[in-house]
């Protein structure tokens, strides 16, 4: 970890969709090199929020800067440094994926190699098969690896392993521990606790488009006085998190 540059700025962001407030004043800093992981209940404006720290969503207000850079101003800069896998993946059905990765990676100066990207998400053998073809699970692999084309410094995960097996699951997991230990910063929303209790340094914990807690997987279990994330989660939203597989 590279000490305590924040990676990832975001202060006071607000979005509304018409007479839906979806973020309501979310800050949060994530350092460089840490993994975040952003929970919450269905609806609590974890993914409006991470759209607003890729640029993807123009926040009605507040700021977000990426490694210096404004996301939405300085969008070509950002596309180099940053990686998003977003829950849905728009990909033309009739490439292969050899094909969609050799696109993403004319995109970038110095890509991973191919060889690399299809194993760090195990689809080698998939790789004559067109998109369209693929298992939705094999869909989100691949739009996973499409987002580490570049060795972005910064990745954003929005369901990493959602519907995804066990097998897949655990080799997810594997990816994102390389990344860890290659610096890279990540913020990975989850459903899944063991997941979020695996790998994230820090979690924002949100509900109804705010931050009701920021701390350490443990430090939220301790902050709630409870066993474990499961039970924290509950005690500080009120709420059961509906498990999405
Ligand atoms: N494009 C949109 N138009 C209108 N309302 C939207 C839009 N996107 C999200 N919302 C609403 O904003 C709120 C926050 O949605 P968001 O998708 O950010 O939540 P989430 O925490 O990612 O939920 P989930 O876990 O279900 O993916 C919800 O009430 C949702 O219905």
């Amino acid at each position: 970890m590279s000490g305590t540059t924040p990676a990832i700025i975001a202060e006071n962001l607000h979005k509304r969709y018409g007479g839906t407030v979806a973020v309501d004043d979310v800050s949060l800093h994530v350092e460089a090199g840490a993994v975040l992981g952003v929970l919450g209940t269905n609806g609590a404006g974890k993914t409006t929020t991470v759209e607003m720290i890729a640029g993807l969503r123009r926040p009605d207000r507040g700021r977000v800067g990426v490694l210096g850079l404004d996301p939405r101003r300085d969008r070509a800069k950002v596309r180099q440094v940053l990686g998003v896998q977003l829950q849905q993946a728009y990909l033309h059905g009739a490439l292969t994926v050899a094909e969609l990765i050799g696109l993403y990676r004319s995109f970038y100066p110095a890509p991973r190699p191919a060889e690399e990207l299809l194993e760090l998400v195990g689809l080698g053998e998939q790789r004559a098969v067109r998109f369209e073809k693929l298992s939705g699970g094999q869909q989100q692999r691949l739009s996973i690896a499409l987002a580490l084309a570049g060795r972005p410094r910064v990745v954003i995960l929005d369901e990493l392993t959602t519907g995804l097996d066990p097998r897949a699951r655990r080799q997810m997991w594997k990816t994102i521990e390389r990344l860890r230990d290659e610096d890279v910063t990540i913020v990975l929303v989850s459903h899944a606790m063991e997941e979020v209790e695996r790998l994230c340094d820090h979690v924002a914990l949100l509900d109804a488009g705010r931050v009701v807690a920021f701390d350490t997987p443990a430090g939220l279990v301790s902050r709630a006085g409870a066993e474990n994330l499961d039970e924290a989660f509950v005690a500080l939203t009120g709420k059961e998190l509906e498990e999405a597989q």
